[in-house]
Protein backbone atom coordinates (compact mmCIF):
# COMPACT_ATOMS: atom_id res chain seq x y z
CA UNK A 1 0.00 0.00 0.00
CA UNK A 2 1.20 3.82 -0.37
CA UNK A 3 1.82 5.64 2.22
CA UNK A 4 -1.44 7.38 2.99
CA UNK A 5 -3.05 9.32 5.73
CA UNK A 6 -6.11 7.97 7.19
CA UNK A 7 -7.88 11.46 7.46
CA UNK A 8 -10.77 13.28 5.74
CA UNK A 9 -13.68 12.55 4.15
CA UNK A 10 -14.93 8.60 4.11
CA UNK A 11 -17.67 8.51 1.83
CA UNK A 12 -19.38 5.50 1.96
CA UNK A 13 -21.47 3.46 -0.73
CA UNK A 14 -25.33 3.22 -1.37
CA UNK A 15 -27.04 0.95 -3.96
CA UNK A 16 -30.53 2.60 -3.02
CA UNK A 17 -29.32 6.20 -3.92
CA UNK A 18 -26.76 4.35 -7.01
CA UNK A 19 -29.03 1.41 -7.93
CA UNK A 20 -27.08 1.46 -11.68
CA UNK A 21 -23.34 0.38 -11.78
CA UNK A 22 -23.31 3.85 -13.79
CA UNK A 23 -24.42 5.40 -10.51
CA UNK A 24 -22.29 4.25 -8.41
CA UNK A 25 -19.41 5.00 -10.52
CA UNK A 26 -20.08 8.95 -11.65
CA UNK A 27 -21.36 9.25 -7.75
CA UNK A 28 -17.82 7.98 -6.32
CA UNK A 29 -16.21 10.12 -9.20
CA UNK A 30 -17.73 13.28 -7.77
CA UNK A 31 -17.01 12.53 -4.19
CA UNK A 32 -13.62 11.65 -5.17
CA UNK A 33 -13.42 14.83 -6.78
CA UNK A 34 -14.80 17.04 -4.00
CA UNK A 35 -11.82 15.85 -2.04
CA UNK A 36 -12.74 12.35 -0.21
CA UNK A 37 -10.02 10.10 0.81
CA UNK A 38 -11.56 6.99 1.38
CA UNK A 39 -14.05 5.17 -0.48
CA UNK A 40 -16.15 2.09 1.35
CA UNK A 41 -18.14 -0.14 -0.97
CA UNK A 42 -21.13 -0.86 0.73
CA UNK A 43 -23.79 -3.04 -0.97
CA UNK A 44 -25.46 -5.98 1.54
CA UNK A 45 -26.42 -8.23 -1.05
CA UNK A 46 -24.60 -11.53 -1.68
CA UNK A 47 -21.57 -11.30 -3.79
CA UNK A 48 -22.22 -10.96 -7.72
CA UNK A 49 -19.83 -10.99 -10.72
CA UNK A 50 -21.60 -6.93 -11.24
CA UNK A 51 -20.55 -6.80 -7.36
CA UNK A 52 -17.14 -7.94 -8.32
CA UNK A 53 -17.31 -5.78 -11.53
CA UNK A 54 -18.25 -2.70 -9.75
CA UNK A 55 -15.89 -3.06 -7.05
CA UNK A 56 -12.43 -3.67 -9.43
CA UNK A 57 -13.74 -0.49 -11.16
CA UNK A 58 -14.05 1.66 -8.14
CA UNK A 59 -10.68 0.48 -7.07
CA UNK A 60 -9.56 1.61 -10.12
CA UNK A 61 -11.24 5.07 -9.68
CA UNK A 62 -9.95 5.22 -6.04
CA UNK A 63 -6.19 4.78 -7.81
CA UNK A 64 -6.52 8.04 -10.22
CA UNK A 65 -7.33 10.23 -6.98
CA UNK A 66 -4.69 8.83 -4.67
CA UNK A 67 -8.10 7.68 -2.48
CA UNK A 68 -8.71 4.12 -0.54
CA UNK A 69 -10.67 1.57 -1.56
CA UNK A 70 -12.17 -0.50 1.51
CA UNK A 71 -14.52 -3.19 0.86
CA UNK A 72 -17.74 -3.49 3.75
CA UNK A 73 -17.86 -7.24 5.07
CA UNK A 74 -16.78 -9.03 2.39
CA UNK A 75 -12.48 -10.28 2.95
CA UNK A 76 -12.78 -12.40 -0.32
CA UNK A 77 -14.45 -9.52 -2.38
CA UNK A 78 -11.70 -7.35 -1.23
CA UNK A 79 -9.04 -9.51 -2.06
CA UNK A 80 -10.55 -10.54 -5.52
CA UNK A 81 -10.59 -6.53 -6.64
CA UNK A 82 -7.21 -6.26 -4.47
CA UNK A 83 -8.82 -3.22 -2.46
CA UNK A 84 -6.97 -1.63 0.10
CA UNK A 85 -8.91 -3.64 2.56
CA UNK A 86 -12.16 -4.38 4.77
CA UNK A 87 -14.50 -2.46 7.19
CA UNK A 88 -15.97 -5.19 9.91
CA UNK A 89 -18.33 -5.23 12.35
CA UNK A 90 -18.94 -7.03 15.77
CA UNK A 91 -21.06 -9.80 13.41
CA UNK A 92 -18.66 -9.84 10.70
CA UNK A 93 -15.24 -12.06 10.49
CA UNK A 94 -12.90 -12.00 13.15
CA UNK A 95 -9.98 -9.32 12.64
CA UNK A 96 -7.53 -11.75 13.31
CA UNK A 97 -8.81 -13.99 10.53
CA UNK A 98 -9.50 -11.34 8.01
CA UNK A 99 -5.66 -10.27 8.84
CA UNK A 100 -4.49 -13.62 8.04
CA UNK A 101 -6.18 -13.96 5.02
CA UNK A 102 -4.96 -10.51 3.54
CA UNK A 103 -1.79 -10.21 4.69
CA UNK A 104 -0.32 -7.03 6.85
CA UNK A 105 -0.34 -4.23 4.18
CA UNK A 106 -4.24 -4.24 3.80
CA UNK A 107 -6.82 -1.97 5.82
CA UNK A 108 -8.82 -3.52 8.41
CA UNK A 109 -11.29 -0.76 9.97
CA UNK A 110 -13.47 -2.20 13.13
CA UNK A 111 -16.65 -1.31 13.98
CA UNK A 112 -16.83 -0.27 17.80
CA UNK A 113 -20.22 1.12 18.02
CA UNK A 114 -20.30 3.26 21.62
CA UNK A 115 -17.44 1.05 22.91
CA UNK A 116 -14.16 1.53 24.65
CA UNK A 117 -13.63 -2.13 25.16
CA UNK A 118 -14.56 -3.05 21.93
CA UNK A 119 -11.90 -0.79 20.48
CA UNK A 120 -9.30 -2.45 22.66
CA UNK A 121 -9.96 -5.91 21.17
CA UNK A 122 -10.27 -4.49 17.78
CA UNK A 123 -6.34 -2.68 18.47
CA UNK A 124 -5.26 -6.21 19.86
CA UNK A 125 -6.31 -7.80 17.17
CA UNK A 126 -4.73 -5.36 14.40
CA UNK A 127 -7.24 -2.79 13.07
CA UNK A 128 -6.01 0.06 11.51
CA UNK A 129 -8.99 2.33 12.73
CA UNK A 130 -11.40 2.31 15.12
CA UNK A 131 -15.17 3.48 13.97
CA UNK A 132 -17.74 4.79 16.97
CA UNK A 133 -20.94 5.68 15.98
CA UNK A 134 -24.10 6.36 14.90
CA UNK A 135 -24.09 9.91 16.47
CA UNK A 136 -26.62 11.29 15.03
CA UNK A 137 -30.36 9.53 13.78
CA UNK A 138 -29.33 7.96 10.09
CA UNK A 139 -31.15 7.34 6.84
CA UNK A 140 -29.00 4.70 5.74
CA UNK A 141 -29.37 3.14 8.95
CA UNK A 142 -31.86 3.47 11.13
CA UNK A 143 -31.79 0.63 13.25
CA UNK A 144 -27.32 1.46 14.45
CA UNK A 145 -26.83 1.55 18.29
CA UNK A 146 -26.68 5.19 18.96
CA UNK A 147 -23.16 6.71 20.96
CA UNK A 148 -22.72 9.71 22.89
CA UNK A 149 -19.90 12.15 21.62
CA UNK A 150 -17.84 11.94 24.69
CA UNK A 151 -16.35 8.48 23.18
CA UNK A 152 -14.62 10.24 20.70
CA UNK A 153 -12.18 12.48 23.13
CA UNK A 154 -12.27 9.33 25.40
CA UNK A 155 -11.00 7.13 22.01
CA UNK A 156 -8.56 9.72 21.25
CA UNK A 157 -7.22 9.92 24.82
CA UNK A 158 -6.83 5.94 24.85
CA UNK A 159 -5.35 4.88 21.51
CA UNK A 160 -3.72 5.96 18.59
CA UNK A 161 -5.19 4.55 15.62
CA UNK A 162 -6.81 7.05 13.25
CA UNK A 163 -10.93 7.70 14.55
CA UNK A 164 -13.89 6.94 12.67
CA UNK A 165 -17.06 8.97 13.20
CA UNK A 166 -20.07 7.41 11.76
CA UNK A 167 -23.97 7.63 11.67
CA UNK A 168 -26.24 11.28 10.32
CA UNK A 169 -23.14 13.21 10.06
CA UNK A 170 -24.00 16.03 7.93
CA UNK A 171 -22.43 19.33 7.04
CA UNK A 172 -24.29 21.38 10.05
CA UNK A 173 -23.43 18.66 12.60
CA UNK A 174 -19.72 17.37 11.41
CA UNK A 175 -18.18 19.79 13.32
CA UNK A 176 -18.73 18.03 16.32
CA UNK A 177 -17.64 14.87 16.08
CA UNK A 178 -14.63 16.69 14.58
CA UNK A 179 -14.37 18.86 17.38
CA UNK A 180 -14.22 15.62 20.07
CA UNK A 181 -10.96 14.38 17.76
CA UNK A 182 -12.81 11.93 14.84
CA UNK A 183 -10.17 11.83 12.06
CA UNK A 184 -12.45 10.48 9.44
CA UNK A 185 -15.61 11.55 9.13
CA UNK A 186 -17.92 8.93 7.10
CA UNK A 187 -20.71 9.46 5.47
CA UNK A 188 -23.39 7.97 2.88
CA UNK A 189 -27.00 10.14 2.81
CA UNK A 190 -25.59 13.59 3.13
CA UNK A 191 -23.29 12.81 0.89
CA UNK A 192 -24.63 10.68 -2.04
CA UNK A 193 -28.13 12.26 -1.90
CA UNK A 194 -26.97 15.70 -2.90
CA UNK A 195 -27.97 17.05 -5.66
CA UNK A 196 -24.04 18.24 -6.63
CA UNK A 197 -21.98 15.88 -4.97
CA UNK A 198 -18.72 16.94 -5.76
CA UNK A 199 -19.65 20.62 -4.00
CA UNK A 200 -20.87 18.61 -0.65
CA UNK A 201 -18.14 16.56 -0.39
CA UNK A 202 -15.99 19.76 -0.94
CA UNK A 203 -17.98 21.56 1.22
CA UNK A 204 -16.97 18.28 3.95
CA UNK A 205 -13.47 18.38 2.95
CA UNK A 206 -13.45 21.87 4.11
CA UNK A 207 -14.19 21.09 7.40
CA UNK A 208 -11.21 19.31 8.30
CA UNK A 209 -8.85 22.37 6.58
CA UNK A 210 -10.44 24.48 10.36
C1 LIG B 1 -16.68 3.35 8.71
C2 LIG B 1 -17.75 2.40 9.10
N1 LIG B 1 -18.11 2.33 10.39
C3 LIG B 1 -19.07 1.48 10.78
C4 LIG B 1 -19.68 0.67 9.84
C5 LIG B 1 -20.73 -0.32 10.25
O1 LIG B 1 -20.24 -1.66 10.10
P1 LIG B 1 -21.15 -2.88 10.61
O2 LIG B 1 -21.41 -2.68 12.05
O3 LIG B 1 -20.50 -4.14 10.19
O4 LIG B 1 -22.50 -2.68 9.81
P2 LIG B 1 -22.72 -2.79 8.22
O5 LIG B 1 -22.14 -1.58 7.58
O6 LIG B 1 -22.06 -4.04 7.75
O7 LIG B 1 -24.21 -2.83 8.07
C6 LIG B 1 -19.28 0.79 8.51
N2 LIG B 1 -19.82 0.03 7.53
N3 LIG B 1 -18.30 1.65 8.16
C1 LIG C 1 -23.35 1.79 7.82
C2 LIG C 1 -23.56 2.48 9.11
N1 LIG C 1 -23.04 2.01 10.28
C3 LIG C 1 -23.37 2.78 11.31
C4 LIG C 1 -22.97 2.51 12.70
O1 LIG C 1 -23.31 3.30 13.59
O2 LIG C 1 -22.29 1.51 12.91
S1 LIG C 1 -24.30 4.11 10.88
C5 LIG C 1 -24.27 3.64 9.26
C6 LIG C 1 -24.96 4.41 8.16
C7 LIG C 1 -24.30 5.75 7.90
O3 LIG C 1 -25.04 6.36 6.91
P1 LIG C 1 -25.59 7.85 7.05
O4 LIG C 1 -24.41 8.75 6.87
O5 LIG C 1 -26.57 7.98 5.91
O6 LIG C 1 -26.24 7.96 8.39
MG1 LIG D 1 -20.59 -5.26 8.56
Amino acid sequence: MTEHKLKGLYAITDPVLMPTEAKMITGVQQALAGGARVIQYRDKHPQTAEKLKIAKSLKQLCESFSALLLINDDVELANLCNADGVHLGQEDMAINNARAILGPDKIIGATCHDSLQLAEQAQSQGADYLAFGRFFPSETKPGAPAASMAILSQAKRDFTLPIVAIGGITLENASAPLKEGADMLAVVHALFSATDITARASAFSDQFRC
